[in-house]
This record gives structure tokens, C-alpha cells and sequence, in this order.
């Protein structure tokens, strides 16, 4: 008699979970509840949560108790975000939640293995740890940071990479808001395939 061994994710490092409006991207407006998974590899000089980044720092805690913790709120949209939550196994927390009702949407890197299941991957590459192609084929929408002129032309390398049906999103740097925002309007006015996101969730002082 074999014996099989089950390496399931049972525990999960949380910085931080909240009930919040999402605000980027195709979702933006929406009520979503938002699990902050601790770690991540990649190193973004502009990363606007770097606290996250060592996943030693913040507690591994029980699947079944973050998703009864996402289930006391009216919203079904679950967002896993980070850190850079694809490197965990994110199998058993998606299904979890998927159970409860759940649409189960990703911000990601893509710069680890894909694992989980999803109703929607954000795809926001970054520079300092490219994205795995098979991500770029699968996203549902793209999201690239732009931080300076030179970022448009990197964002078309992601383009030609994704989906016929991937939504294309260009965001400022929130730092370089200012100088970037403007470039961003005339980029999206002569290239109508991308639109804007604006960081909403900064303007109106919610996490
Ligand atoms: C903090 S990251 C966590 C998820 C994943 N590691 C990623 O980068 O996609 C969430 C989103 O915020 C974006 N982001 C991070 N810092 C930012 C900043 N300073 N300005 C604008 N967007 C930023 C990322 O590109 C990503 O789309
Ligand atoms: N409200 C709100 N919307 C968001 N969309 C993506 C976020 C993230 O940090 O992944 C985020 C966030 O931190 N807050
Ligand atoms: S990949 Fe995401 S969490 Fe990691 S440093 Fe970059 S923006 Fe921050
Ligand atoms: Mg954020």
C-alpha cells in the first residue's frame, strides 16, 4: 500500500486584510475585501508597501479564519494582493473562498509560478523581475507603473504580449504623479486601446 502525501497550504503570512473600494483598474469603484499576503522577491524602488516584503514579519494565520474573517462583509469580490502573492501556493486559499461565494481577483508581478484559481489576474510587470510568459497570456487586464517617458515603450512590449482580450492600463507612479499624469492623458488620447487608472483609494483617504 502507497501512502500519498498531501502538501496542501493550510497557513498563509497576512500583513494586512481590509473591506475597502478597489481602487484600480477595470474593478475600480467597487467594493472589494483586499488580503495583504507578507513576501516578495522583486524590489521595486517606487513599491508603495514595502512593510510587506519580508514574509517573516507578518503572521501565518489559518485559510478557513481569513476567508470567515472576508465572509462577515457583503462584498464577493476577494482581492489577494501583497507582497507578491504568487509565491505562495494560492490554490487552497482561492478555492476556499470560491466556496464562500467569492470572485477571487489577483494583483500581481507575474514574476513567480501561477497557482490558484481566478475570475480575474491584474498583471502589473515590473522591470526589477520580469513577468513569466505563460501570466502575460492569461491576464485579464495589464497594469504597468509608469515612472518615467521611457515606461510607454516598455508598456508596448507587455501589450503585444497579452491576450487579444486583455484590458490595457497605464497608472503614475504615485511620487512622480505630478509630471507622469499628464504624458499619461496625451499617451491614452492618441493611443485609445490603453486607459487611465488613477490610484482612487489615495484620493479619497481609504486603505
Ligand atoms: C503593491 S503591489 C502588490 C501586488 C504585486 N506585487 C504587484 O506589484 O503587482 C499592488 C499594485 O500597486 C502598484 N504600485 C505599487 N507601488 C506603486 C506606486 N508607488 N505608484 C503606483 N502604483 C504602485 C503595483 O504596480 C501593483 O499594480
Ligand atoms: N483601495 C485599494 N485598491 C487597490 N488596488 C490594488 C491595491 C494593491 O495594493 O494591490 C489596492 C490597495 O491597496 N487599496
Ligand atoms: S512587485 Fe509589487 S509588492 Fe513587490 S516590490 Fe514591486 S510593487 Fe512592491
Ligand atoms: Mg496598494
Amino acid at each position: 500500500m502507497t501512502t500519498a502525501t498531501l502538501h496542501t497550504t493550510t497557513v498563509l503570512p497576512v500583513m494586512e486584510s481590509f473591506y475597502t473600494i478597489q481602487g484600480e483598474g477595470f474593478h475600480q469603484g467597487k467594493a472589494a475585501y483586499f488580503i495583504r499576503l507578507g513576501g516578495c522577491d522583486v524590489g521595486c524602488v517606487w513599491c508603495d508597501v514595502k512593510e510587506s516584503w519580508d514574509a517573516d514579519k507578518h503572521p501565518k494565520r489559518p485559510i478557513d479564519e481569513i476567508v470567515a474573517e472576508a465572509a462577515a462583509h457583503p462584498g464577493r469580490i476577494a482581492v489577494i494582493t501583497g507582497g507578491e502573492p504568487l509565491m505562495h501556493d494560492l490554490q487552497a486559499l482561492t478555492s476556499a473562498l470560491q466556496a464562500e461565494g467569492f470572485r477571487t481577483h489577483m494583483e500581481t508581478s507575474g514574476s513567480s509560478p501561477l497557482s490558484g484559481q481566478w475570475d480575474w489576474i491584474t498583471l502589473s510587470p515590473k522591470k526589477f523581475k520580469a513577468p513569466l510568459p505563460e501570466i502575460c497570456a492569461v491576464a485579464h487586464e495589464l497594469k504597468i507603473v509608469i515612472y518615467n517617458k521611457s515606461d510607454f515603450a516598455w508598456a508596448e512590449q507587455y501589450a503585444a504580449l497579452a491576450g487579444p482580450n486583455c484590458k490595457l492600463y497605464l497608472q503614475p507612479e504615485w511620487s512622480k504623479a505630478n509630471q507622469m499624469t499628464p504624458l499619461i492623458i496625451d499617451y491614452v488620447k492618441a493611443n485609445p486601446q490603453w486607459q487611465i487608472s488613477l490610484q482612487i483609494h489615495k484620493y479619497l483617504n481609504v486603505p
